[in-house]
């Protein structure tokens, strides 16, 4: 029986937890079945109760103290043992029907997306045909507040492709806090960070071509200035370009619609619909009333 599944990752703080809670809403108010799988070892509250929690297993507080470790250190370990003990995952998730959508919250220590290969081999064990046979969709959030700062986006426009490269699965990239560029970005400059190419560069501001060596942060919206730092920027924007790949979806947190439509790309993603059963047309009614109620 297949499953269906989407990997909520991304940057610390990104608001990955915050999507999942309002996901789960949005599949609960539209009468879907969900479980919500919490895979941050640090996360302690929850809008939502996870139906299943890492720390069940292990917990980022006992490994520190035990084992001598830091936080990025410690999760890591986590991780480790948890490849260790993928009974745990697959206990709870294959009983699971195809009705429904597994929710798997992401830390977002860097680390895990970018060069260590725990990542993958848990994909390959979530997804593997004959065990669990997940079809899984990553989703990889990014703030929008990084928009600001163009070598900052790209620089996160890049650990969202090494994600998308390293995992293999169907991948929708999400600019998550949309409400924080409202009103400073323009909606048509928003736009061309959608589907970014290196032509975002031709008019960043604070460029110079000198290259004077200070290479330090810009102030607030503007490149880090100094000539070598410019030319890596347009090498990593000209990667990012030539391998088209990567695109963003807004979300807007607050707005179910919003979150609505990044669902029906996941469901998209990893064909959903095609698996289910037609619902009785009764069950759309009885829907519409307690909609209407709320
Ligand atoms: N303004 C605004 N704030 C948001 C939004 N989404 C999340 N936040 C806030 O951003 C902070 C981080 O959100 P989380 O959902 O915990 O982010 P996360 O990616 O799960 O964080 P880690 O698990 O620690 O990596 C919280 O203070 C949220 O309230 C949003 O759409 N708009
Ligand atoms: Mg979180």
């Amino acid at each position: 029986m297949s499953k269906y599944g989407v990997l909520v990752m991304g940057p610390a703080g990104a608001g990955k937890s915050t999507f999942c809670s309002a996901l789960i809403t949005h599949l609960r108010n539209n009468r879907r079945s969900c479980f919500y799988v919490n895979l941050d070892p640090a996360a302690e509250e929850f809008t939502h109760e996870p139906d299943l929690d890492i720390k069940d297993l292990i917990s980022l507080e006992d490994v520190m103290e035990e084992m001598g470790l830091g936080p990025n250190g410690g999760l890591i370990y986590c991780f480790e043992f948890l490849l260790e003990n993928l009974d745990f995952l697959t206990e709870a998730l294959d009983p699971l029907s195809e009705e429904y959508l597994i929710v798997i919250d992401m830390p977002g220590q860097i680390e895990l997306y970018t060069h260590i290969p725990i990542l993958p081999a848990l994909v390959k064990h979530l997804t593997k045909t004959g065990a669990l046979d997940i079809n899984l969709c990553a989703a990889y959030l990014l703030e929008a507040t990084f928009v600001v700062d163009k070598a900052k986006f790209f620089a996160g426009t890049l650990s969202a492709m090494s994600a998308m490269i390293m995992l293999e699965v169907p991948h929708v990239n999400i600019l998550s806090k949309m409400d924080l560029v409202k009103g400073s970005v323009g909606k048509r400059e928003l736009k061309r960070f959608l589907d970014p190419d290196s032509t975002l560069l031709d008019d960043a501001p604070g460029e110079e071509d000198v290259d004077d060596g200070t290479q330090q942060a810009g102030e607030s919206g503007t490149m880090m200035r100094g000539a070598s730092f410019k030319r890596l920027n347009r090498a990593v924007a000209g990667l990012i370009d030539s391998f088209s790949m990567v695109s963003y979806l807004r979300l807007e947190v607050q707005d179910e619609d919003s979150v609505g439509e990044i669902l029906s790309y996941i469901d998209d993603a990893i064909q959903y619909h095609e698996a289910q059963e037609p619902r009785e047309p009764n069950d759309e009614v009885e829907y519409d009333e307690t909609a209407g109620e709320n």
